[in-house]
């Protein structure tokens, strides 16, 4: 199995956090980047905490590394990197350089996009989604840090009579669903109000966000334990305690990182917005205001300031 190399997509930090990991693991890793190579070495800086004290170890990972018009090769594991808006481009410009039993994994946030890709994919290969809690910032076209320690699944998108198991065995999940709904939930939180307020993840934990933070936990828990939303057999458990709970935590170890969302906004990048509160727009059985407005705060600028009165005033 650790013969064959696995097709990374996408040079982003994640990407080349995965390459030096599967790297480590013992695979050999072909990475495919869009618009600037990252050459052969990759840099990944970590913290450990030997001893009671941190300290930052540096380490150097080879790849090989292609536009996606230079590939050649067949593959039959392929981890896509992408963000939820690239991510179904991105499977079908290497389609016809995967196996047709080939072993297909994502790792972006929020939902959605798998779906689109799961249409894309033949019957006979496996559409693994995957959900991180890792921290990765790129701060060089070659060079990642690993600000978070995290964890990582994988599961069968569509699950299979058949008991498969991830290629990287110890990451399989039952139902990732579930796992990817409680992220989700998370993100919806988190990613647009930092974002529109232009503050860091722990702020929110700040005095003057709490009537905001509660009604939109509140409003997220009616979605996710309403008989008729969608995914109601993984998301019955997000009550607004247990959402709370989640956020809460997050928000505290991350309390000194932007959100992606927040650096996507200062940035001027395409935000996943559409996967995140857009998803739960679009597929709610209920009307959903305080997402709705989450949702034109970060979308459109030009609403923003009044978007942003209109949240601080919710009592
Ligand atoms: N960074 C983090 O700590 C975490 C990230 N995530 C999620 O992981 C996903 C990836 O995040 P992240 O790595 O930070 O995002 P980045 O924007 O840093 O990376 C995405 C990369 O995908 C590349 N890409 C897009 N389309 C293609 C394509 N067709 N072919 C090749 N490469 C392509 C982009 O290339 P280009 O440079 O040309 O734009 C970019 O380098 C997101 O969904 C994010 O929300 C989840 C948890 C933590
Ligand atoms: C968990 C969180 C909110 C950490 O910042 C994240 O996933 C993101 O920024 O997209």
């Amino acid at each position: 199995m650790k013969n064959s190399p696995w097709l990374v997509i996408g040079a982003g930090a994640i990407g080349l956090f995965w390459a030096c990991k599967l790297e480590k693991l013992g695979y050999k890793v072909h990475l495919v980047y869009r618009s600037e190579s990252p050459g052969k070495r990759i840099t990944l800086e970590s913290f450990t905490d030997e001893g009671g004290t941190q300290e930052v170890i540096s380490s150097k990972h080879k790849v090989k590394i292609f536009l996606a018009k230079e590939l050649t090769e067949s593959y039959d594991k392929v981890l896509l990197c992408t963000k939820s808006f690239d991510l179904a481009d991105a499977f079908n410009q290497v389609s016809n350089y995967i196996t047709p039993d080939a072993d297909v994994a994502c790792l972006c946030n929020g939902l959605g996009a798998q779906e689109i890709l799961q249409e894309s994919i033949q019957n006979s290969q496996t559409l693994w989604a995957g959900t991180t809690s890792e921290g990765v910032l790129k701060v060089d076209v070659n060079h990642i840090k690993h600000t978070g320690l995290g964890d990582t699944f994988f599961g069968e998108w569509t699950p299979s009579d058949a008991t498969k198991v991830f290629p990287i065995e110890s990451l399989t999940v039952k139902n990732i669903r579930q796992r990817m709904l409680e992220k989700l939930a998370v993100n919806a939180v988190i990613n647009p109000i930092t974002a529109i307020f232009n503050i860091q993840n722990g702020d929110l934990l700040n005095e003057e966000y709490k009537p905001l933070i509660k009604a939109t936990l509140d409003e997220l828990a009616d979605i996710f334990t309403h008989p008729k939303f969608c995914f109601i057999q993984e998301s019955q458990h997000l009550t607004s305690d247990n959402l709370r709970n989640r956020v809460n935590t997050i928000a505290q170890l991350t309390r000194l990182n932007r959100s992606s969302m927040h650096e996507d906004l200062r940035l001027r990048r395409q935000t996943e917005n559409n996967y995140i509160s857009g998803f739960l727009i679009n597929n709610s059985p209920i009307t959903l205001p305080i997402q709705q407005l989450l949702y034109d705060g970060v979308e459109f600028e030009e609403q923003r300031e009044e978007v942003k009165k209109k949240l601080l005033s919710i009592t």
